[in-house]
């Protein structure tokens, strides 16, 4: 279990130009985490949010102002090259490997640096060039890569020291949609063999799919936290039903009105460019059938009918402008946004060919 306790960091900044006062700047700010073996966690926030820094914090490319950061027990500064062995970090849009060597010879020189044992990083190579689809590239030069082959590349070095702690920031990146899900059902099969994953992405779908667990932060601080599930909950993000109703008339939108109050929610009603009426509920139950019922019932005829489930989004949304309700489980006051999008640099442990930097999202 990686653990964080009370985590700060902060940067002094100089406020205007070169010569400015310096002023501090909190990153992180007394965040609690847990990232359990088995399980894909998710790290939500806005740009700026504080992503980067606790992603490169517990990749121990930064060293925490305040606050714990165990792992397994052992603590993340104190016995950083330990713990550097057992975690690893793949960052997407990051070239994380070297240009001159071929793929093989990538594998080879960072399972070295993990000092992987020669007779298992020959093994682990191939198998790693395997799982990644670059089989038929082991031995071309990587400048001479596409840019999703080189990704796919970091993706493999991020795991030649089969570590039990995986850091993913958007490690989806710029993937063609065939090869992102493929590292989705990578990522999946990593947590179901016990490994423990930490994911931070812009494609709020893909953290829905793989993260049982999601944290959302704001300003370094922890905002909210849940399953997917238990967010949308949270924040009442509830699927929708729209129908379309041809022959609309004033008695008949009462009607509708009555019957979708009488379950607790207030319909939306919109005009069709055919003279027709589109009603949308949002209610947490399953009230397609009850609601065309009650339609056709009132004399109505339907002229289409689309169930939309929530999405993380939606939540998160709801969470960014304060509607989400309280009390709820959803943490401690709405104030994040969806939108993450960070590139932590450097990957863990040994040395990588790139620069540390964060970009903004999209
Ligand atoms: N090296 C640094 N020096 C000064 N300030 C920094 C440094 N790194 C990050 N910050 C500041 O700390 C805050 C958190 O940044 P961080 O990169 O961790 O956020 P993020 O959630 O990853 O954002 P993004 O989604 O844009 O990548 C920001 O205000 C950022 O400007």
């Amino acid at each position: 279990m990686i653990r964080t306790h009370d985590l700060r960091k902060t940067f002094r900044v100089r406020e205007k130009g070169l010569f400015g006062p310096r002023l501090e700047k909190t990153a992180v700010d007394g965040l609690d985490l847990l990232i359990p073996p088995g399980r894909v966690t998710g790290l939500l926030g806005l740009n700026g949010a504080g992503k980067t820094s606790t992603i490169k914090i517990l990749a121990t490319l930064l060293r925490p102002t305040s606050g714990t950061v165990t792992l397994d027990g052992l603590d993340l500064v104190e016995h950083a090259r330990e713990a550097r062995r057992r975690i690893n970090l793949i960052a997407g849009g990051e070239r994380m490997v070297y240009g001159k060597l071929t793929g093989a010879e990538n594998l080879r020189y960072f399972g070295r640096l993990y000092d992987v044992p020669a007779p298992v990083l020959r093994r682990r190579t191939g198998e790693l060039l395997d799982l990644v689809g670059l089989g038929h590239a082991a031995d071309i030069p990587v400048e001479r890569y596409s840019r999703g082959m080189a990704q796919r590349l970091s993706i493999a070095r991020g795991l030649v020291n089969d570590p039990a702690y995986l850091l993913l920031d958007e490690p989806t990146l710029g993937l063609d949609a065939p090869i992102a899900r493929d590292l989705r059902r990578v990522v999946a099969d990593l947590a179901t063999e016990g490994r423990g994953v930490l994911l931070t992405s812009h494609y709020l779908a893909e953290v829905e799919e793989l993260c049982r667990h999601v944290y959302v932060i704001a300003d370094g601080r922890h905002l909210a936290e849940g399953s997917p599930a238990e967010l949308k909950a949270a924040t009442g993000s509830h699927r929708a039903v729209r129908v379309t109703v041809t022959n609309p008339s004033p008695g008949l939108t009462d009607r509708i009105t009555g019957f979708v109050r009488g379950i607790g929610a207030e319909p939306q009603l919109a005009p069709t460019a055919d003279g027709g009426l589109l009603v949308t509920v949002h209610h947490p139950e399953d009230i397609a059938g009850p609601l065309a019922g009650a339609v056709v019932g009132a004399g109505g005829a339907i002229g289409g009918l689309e169930v939309t489930e929530a999405s993380l989004e939606d939540a998160i949304l709801a969470l960014a402008d304060g509607s989400a309700g309280p009390g709820t489980g959803a943490g401690t006051g709405p104030r994040a946004a969806p939108g993450p999008r960070s590139g932590a640099g450097a990957g863990a442990g040994p040395a990588a060919p790139t620069s540390a930097g964060t970009e903004v999202a999209a």
